[in-house]
């Protein structure tokens, strides 16, 4: 049963602060800190992270199979040449959504990421338990995910090792990982680091080495006729994958030192250095060699083959398999944190929220890892791919609702949140008609419209941009309605509907798109009847 705890502190009156200044939580409770602190942001006894850890574990957990597996793919299956631009547009996609989680982590410092913003900004219990529901998915299955990428490498690369016959390497990365979180923040961090600086110096190696091999007529034609337009935008969607992780800072605001400050930078520093390294490198590779010769499964290693450079793609077989371990963690770190602070807050139980002599999450850390070794050891990569995407694509609708209604307080709040209540729908039916054109057949509306004997038609499409044009108007609506708050960034609004838009344009192609919204609905449901 879940307790009446949710809204957290007395609201402010309408033009005050935006955060109420409520009496400060005790220190041992790790919901939300919405009280400001100190002119200087304030600084938590046994803060642990600085601005350059906070880096290390953005570019550690976002940089991985974008570089060593999507790059690749795209480039030989969907786009060719014009791979660069799929990566560019799902960099900018995540960008435009960082822009709200650096806006509330600007304002809210808490350890639970879209569910304590949720939590923060009032955007009520569903909403709360949604992002819950689709953070715990993110977390947990994009570890799994990463586990399984890395465990099928290992195999691949066949080092004869015979206890690989029995054990699966992706549930052995899991515990690995979980083993390394109960050791303690000292232990996460020299890991994190340690790998964060040989994974850029491999990346650097790999670009430089590609670099080397350039040849401008690879580059030609840049967007094949066979791919054109559609192939880019499928590959963006593709991509996307690879630029997840950025997020994970938000979990360790308790555990920074000025944080309404360190991990607003933390979160643009981490993507700019994560979306460059991997642009980068996808661009070297294509222009290495002729991107229809690559192999989808192996991008770089079968680059420097098709070079002859057997060196270089000994060190890339080698050197992925060391420097990914550190992407599975720095998902299953804010795992741990977010079961921690659910149970705080009553949503789990209570033991969960225990901490050992060091502060740390022990049990939570603990399930967290063994519920993700299971799934690493049962579910098949492509469905925890396409899950852990939609997960994330809905935490980022969450992220960027709560910035925009984050903006009013008392009555202006309501008519906000009435006309987000109009504008969300409106924009996601009608990116449901349209997505067929920009990206692929599997979308959810054309699917319907076979069904029922039909193809999608002009007409349709004609209704979508009524629907558009009702969204355009409520969106400058918002845009009048929603003022600077009071403390803390304030991005303008149009980019976070945009970013809404993207992420809801993105969602309808997933095929794991329905599983989630049902049981997001689901969720919502039963915590609205609770
Ligand atoms: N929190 C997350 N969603 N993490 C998943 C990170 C995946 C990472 N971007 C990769 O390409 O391997």
């Amino acid at each position: 049963m879940l307790r009446a705890h949710v809204m957290l502190a007395p609201r402010a009156a309408p033009g005050a602060a935006l955060l109420p200044r409520g009496p400060r939580p005790s220190p041992r409770r790790r919901r939300a800190d919405l009280v400001p602190r100190g002119a200087d942001g304030g600084e938590r006894r046994g803060a642990r992270y600085g601005l350059a850890d906070l880096v290390a574990l953005s570019v550690a957990s976002t940089v991985g199979s974008g570089v060593f597996s999507l790059a690749g793919r795209v480039a030989s299956q969907e786009a060719g040449p014009a791979v660069v631009l799929s990566l560019g547009i799902g960099a900018m996609g995540c960008l435009l959504s960082a822009t709200a989680y650096a806006e509330l982590a600007s304002r809210v410092v808490a350890a639970g990421s879209v569910y304590a913003y949720a939590q923060a900004t009032g955007l009520g219990r569903s909403a709360m338990a949604v992002a819950a529901l689709c953070l715990i998915v993110e977390y947990s299955w994009s570890c799994a995910a990463v586990s399984v990428d890395w465990s099928g490498k290992l195999l691949r690369a066949d080092f004869g090792l015979p206890f690989l016959q029995v054990l699966d390497p992706a549930v052995l990365l899991v515990l690995f990982c979980t083993g390394l979180l109960i050791n303690g923040t000292k232990a996460s961090r020299l890991f994190t680091n340690v790998s964060t600086v040989a994974k850029v110096g491999l990346i650097l190696f790999l670009i430089a080495t590609a670099l080397m091999a350039f040849d401008a007529k690879n580059l030609q034609p840049f967007i094949p006729e066979e791919y054109g337009i559609s192939g880019i935008l499928r590959g963006a969607t593709d991509s996307f994958f690879g630029f997840l992780g950025f997020d994970a800072v938000c979990a360790l605001a308790l555990d920074t030192k000025d944080a309404r400050r360190v991990v607003p930078n933390a979160l643009f520093l981490g993507l700019f250095v994560s979306g460059g390294l991997t642009c980068l490198a996808g661009f070297a590779l294509v222009s290495a060699v002729p991107a229809s010769r690559l192999d989808p499964a192996a991008g770089f290693v079968s680059a420097f083959e098709i070079l002859g450079n057997d060196f270089a793609a000994a060190v890339v077989t080698v050197g992925e398999l060391l420097v990914l371990p550190v992407v599975a963690f720095g998902c299953l770190l804010p795992l741990g944190r977010l079961l921690c602070c659910l149970a705080e807050d009553g949503f789990l139980p209570a033991p969960l929220a225990r901490r050992d002599a060091s502060d740390e999450p022990l049990l939570a850390t603990l399930l967290g890892g063994a519920a993700t070794a299971i799934c690493a050891g049962l579910v098949p990569f492509e469905d925890l791919n396409d899950i852990c995407s939609a997960a994330v694509l809905s935490c980022f609708i969450l992220a960027s609702v709560s910035a925009v209604v984050s903006r009013q307080e008392g009555a202006l709040q309501e008519q906000l949140r009435g006309l987000l209540a109009v504008f969300v729908p409106c924009t996601f039916f009608c990116l449901l008609l349209l997505s067929p054109r920009w990206t692929t057949d599997t979308a959810l509306a054309p699917m319907l419209v076979r069904q029922l004997g039909g193809e999608p038609t002009a007409l349709l499409e004609l209704i979508a941009l009524l629907l558009a044009s009702a969204a355009v108007s409520c969106a400058v609506k918002v845009q009048e309605l929603a003022q600077a708050p009071s403390s803390g960034l304030a991005f303008p609004p149009a980019v976070h509907l945009a970013a809404v838009v993207g992420s809801a344009a993105l969602l309808t192609t997933l095929p794991a798109f329905s599983l989630v919204s049902c049981s997001a609905a689901l969720v919502a449901v039963w915590v609205a009847s609770t």
